[in-house]
């Protein structure tokens, strides 16, 4: 029997992440240690504070002679080569005047040692006697602490790690941080119409392309995937595969069944929900958009559709990810250009899967691929995300329109 629709509350995109940042900020990942060569793109979850100074000696910048400023008072001068400091190597007596020894980039600069001369403005008269003729600017040595004095914070709480953080530590021998843990991801998709990887095409039936989709997002988003199934469009089904992901995840994602249909599982699911965050989105494609909390897990009911379930990943889901690991998106908003009149009009502001030239003076946007949600053709080359306005009138071209830079593309 035909069942009569929801009506359902649709809010701004904007307003759909205000509630989900409130949601997520409510929920808190536990911490483990990691090794700092598996910590890349890991978020430290106390300061790690530099263990000594760095430097730890005085250290020369160049190849040359170390020597006392002193000596340098009128020129020529002439001092006695008495020694040859390699990086690595050590000098166990205090350099007094008249003395100079060769030194190479990086060396220990002996106590005394006040100056380091570049090898280019120097000259050998004999094989221990050094010749300077010019004044010298700069010391060319790089002081004990000029970088960090023992106990500067050198990575703060929160921040994410990447390469140049992984050496940082690495100077300072720090092989362990503690990080927060990857926030735990179940993947849920629903439709009786998909099949499972080998089957044989049959009318009405298609492949699961959405779930290997958010599967890869979420990996690329710095979560771990800890549960991925696809259920046929049945209540019993669905309440059993949430039932299996309880107590073992952050956040569960499901993809299809949103919309109003009479299969539309997971719409039902959000009404019973402890809270229902949104289940209708001012935009297209990914209009019925839906999530909720139940039992302390924050779930995302993205669109069967596969424009629309990749778009909502990025607006919502990524966005979410990355307020629970306390980042901001990684989806640059800013404003684009666009290339050519878009002529369809909708009643909700129009998402567009596109691509993006960053031109001297402003970013060009244009399409790339089908703008229908049901096409995927474009997923792979879409590198940003435009909004058309909504309202009834064309999109010319030059228009200034709200863009996102899509990451990791
Ligand atoms: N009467 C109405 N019908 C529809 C409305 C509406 O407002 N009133 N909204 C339409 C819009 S817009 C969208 S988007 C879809 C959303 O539907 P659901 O999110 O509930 O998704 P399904 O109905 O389950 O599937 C839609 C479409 O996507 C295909 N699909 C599903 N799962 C996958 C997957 N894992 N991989 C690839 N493709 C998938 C599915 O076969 C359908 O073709 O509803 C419209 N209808
Ligand atoms: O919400 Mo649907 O994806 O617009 O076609």
């Amino acid at each position: 029997m035909y069942t009569p629709v929801d009506k359902r509350n649709d809010i701004t995109i904007d307003e759909a992440r205000n509630r989900i940042a409130e949601s997520m900020s409510k929920l808190t990942l536990g911490t483990e240690k990691v090794n700092v060569d598996n910590s890349d793109h890991r978020i430290i979850a106390e300061d790690v504070t530099a263990t000594h100074d760095l430097p730890t000696f005085r250290r020369s910048g160049y190849d040359g002679f170390a020597l006392l400023s002193s000596d340098l008072t009128s020129f020529p001068v002439q001092l006695k080569v008495v020694g040859n400091i390699p990086a690595g190597a050590n000098f166990d007596r205090p350099l007094v005047s008249g003395e100079a020894v060769r030194i190479m980039t990086g060396g220990y600069v002996p106590d005394g040692a006040d100056l380091v001369v570049m090898l280019e403005t120097t000259k050998m008269l004999d094989d221990d006697t050094l010749e300077i003729s010019e004044r010298q600017k700069r010391d060319n040595i790089t002081q004990i602490g000029s970088f960090f004095k023992q106990g500067d914070v050198l990575l703060s709480k929160d921040t994410e790690i990447n390469p140049g953080g992984i050496s940082l530590l690495s100077a300072f021998d720090i092989h362990e941080i503690t990080v927060y843990k990857k926030p735990r991801i179940g993947i849920i998709t629903t439709g009786s119409e998909l099949l499972h990887p080998g089957e044989d095409i049959v009318n009405g039936k298609i492949f699961n392309s959405n779930g290997p989709l958010i599967k890869a997002l979420c990996t690329e988003n710095g979560a771990d995937v800890f549960g991925y199934t696809q259920i046929k469009d049945d209540p019993e089904l669905l309440r059993q595969a949430v039932k299996d992901l309880q107590g073992k995840c952050d956040v569960i994602i499901t993809n299809g069944g949103v919309s109003v249909g009479d299969y539309d599982i997971i719409a039902d699911l959000a009404k019973s929900a402890d809270e229902l965050l949104f289940n209708k989105i001012q935009m297209r494609p990914g209009s019925v958009t839906t999530a909720f909390v139940d039992k302390g897990i924050i779930y995302f009911g993205l669109s069967g559709n596969p424009g629309a379930c990749f778009t909502g990943f990025y607006l919502y889901v990524e966005y979410a990810l990355r307020v629970l690991q306390k980042q901001k998106s990684r989806c640059i908003e800013c404003q684009g250009t666009l290339n050519e009149e878009y002529t369809k009009t909708n009643m909700y502001d129009r998402i567009l899967r596109g691509q993006y030239h960053i031109d001297s003076d402003h970013i060009e946007v244009g399409r790339v691929g089908g703008d229908q949600s049901d096409n995927l053709n474009n997923l792979q080359r879409a590198t940003c995300f435009f909004e058309i306005p909504r309202g009834d009138s064309v999109t010319p071209a030059g228009s200034v329109l709200r863009t996102w830079l899509l990451p990791f593309k």
